[in-house]
């Protein structure tokens, strides 16, 4: 797919701003620190999932001193061209078009455009807890299965209601049970599809970090459920009722695809506790572009792939060898450093300036 348009009005440090000459190979931003390099591709991001990859909340988006922003992208694709539209205000719930028609949850949303980033941030889910491997798994899972969001929420209501009833004093057993049933019947489903998704995503991450490290490295990718077989939902039910008395006892859900981890190792030891930092960019690079990789495979559109200040940090051949992965599709790369990237082939570039964009 291609954005083919991107319009901001209120929208961090853009106070307007049409962008439209883009192009559908390669576009590079560049610019200064602070200057909005970011804030575009957070812009694109957002219409693709309504969440900030920085973490940042709607108020946050709208340009202070203001009570609103606008963002809209419109994007072409093999089949038929769109536009997706969301409205931000401060201290009222926003709203979100498709094709002019509003939308009333996030997951109608999910994989009308798909983009695909990598930021600084993205460290964090090499770093730090379980829960944030999980929402990347949940994120590419959910964009290329829209189904699976509705899974997901069903699941996190159930595990919130149960935990609530195992705070309780006296804890009702059979509505336990009610729960627990729910829990095994959405969360096999969870599982089934991470365990495919991971199956796919270790190959594919394989092969793009043996092709950036020029065979130097070795990724390995995998997911521990909690339970595995053919009858996933009774594993389930069977676990989960071996556990009650310890989720009694300890008053919290311990057991379901809510505990569960991703296993990211660079030659054989855990990336997490043994990769350099520079190892575990690669290794997060590689896992994203293989999400790119598998979301092409499954809807026949290529992402959208945005990539946030990512060429500083790679020296020049790990650049090269990325861009040869990446060439086929649209690209956004933000740099404060020209020097080095100007070459690119087919490359537009603009400078971004003061909330501004220069070709
Ligand atoms: N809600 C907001 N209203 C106005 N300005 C904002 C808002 N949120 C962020 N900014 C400003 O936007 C500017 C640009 O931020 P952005 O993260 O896009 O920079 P960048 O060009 O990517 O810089 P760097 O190269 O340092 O990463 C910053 O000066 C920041 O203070």
């Amino acid at each position: 797919m291609i954005i083919e348009k991107l319009v901001l009005k209120d929208f961090r440090n853009f106070s307007s701003l049409v962008f439209d000459d883009l192009s559908p190979a390669v576009n590079l931003l560049v610019g200064e620190n602070a200057q909005g390099k970011t804030n575009l591709i957070e812009a694109v991001n957002y219409l693709s999932c309504l969440k900030s990859f920085r973490g940042a909340g709607e108020a946050q988006l709208i340009r202070e001193g203001k009570k609103s922003a606008y963002l809209a992208v419109s994007y072409r694709m093999a089949s038929h061209g769109g536009k997706v539209e969301a409205a931000l205000f401060s201290g009222e719930k926003r709203s979100v078009k498709v094709g002019g028609v509003p939308i009333r949850r996030v997951g109608e949303l999910m994989g009308v455009i798909n983009t695909v980033v990598f930021a600084p941030e993205d460290l964090k889910t090499v770093k730090e807890s379980p829960s944030l491997r999980r929402r990347l798994l949940d994120m590419e899972i959910s964009k290329i299965r829209p189904l699976y969001y509705a899974d997901l929420q069903r699941y996190a209501i159930c595990i919130k209601q149960k935990n609530r009833l195992l705070k309780e004093q006296r804890v009702d057993d059979a509505l336990l049970d009610t729960f627990n049933e729910t829990a095994a019947e959405a969360g096999a489903k969870i599982i089934r599809r991470r365990a495919k998704f991971v199956e796919m995503l270790a190959k594919e991450a394989a092969a793009i970090h043996a092709q950036l490290t020029d065979g130097g490295e070795r990724l390995e990718i995998s997911y521990k459920a909690c339970v595995e077989g053919e009858n996933l939902q009774e594993a389930l039910i069977h676990k989960l009722a071996e556990n009650r008395e310890r989720e009694k006892e300890l008053r919290v859900s311990l057991i379901g695809p809510h505990r569960e981890d991703l296993s990211i190792q660079v030659n054989g030891r855990d990336s997490k506790l043994y990769s350099s930092q520079g190892q575990q960019r690669t290794a997060m690079l590689s896992i994203k572009l293989a999400c790119a990789q598998i979301a092409w495979h499954s809807t026949g559109e290529r992402p959208v792939i945005l990539l946030d200040d990512v060429f500083s940090e790679l020296d020049i051949s790990r650049r090269e060898r990325l861009l040869s992965i990446i060439k086929k599709n649209q690209v956004f790369i933000t740099s404060t450093d020209i020097s080095g990237i100007k070459d690119v082939r087919g490359a537009k570039i603009f400078k971004v300036s003061g909330g501004q964009i220069f070709l």
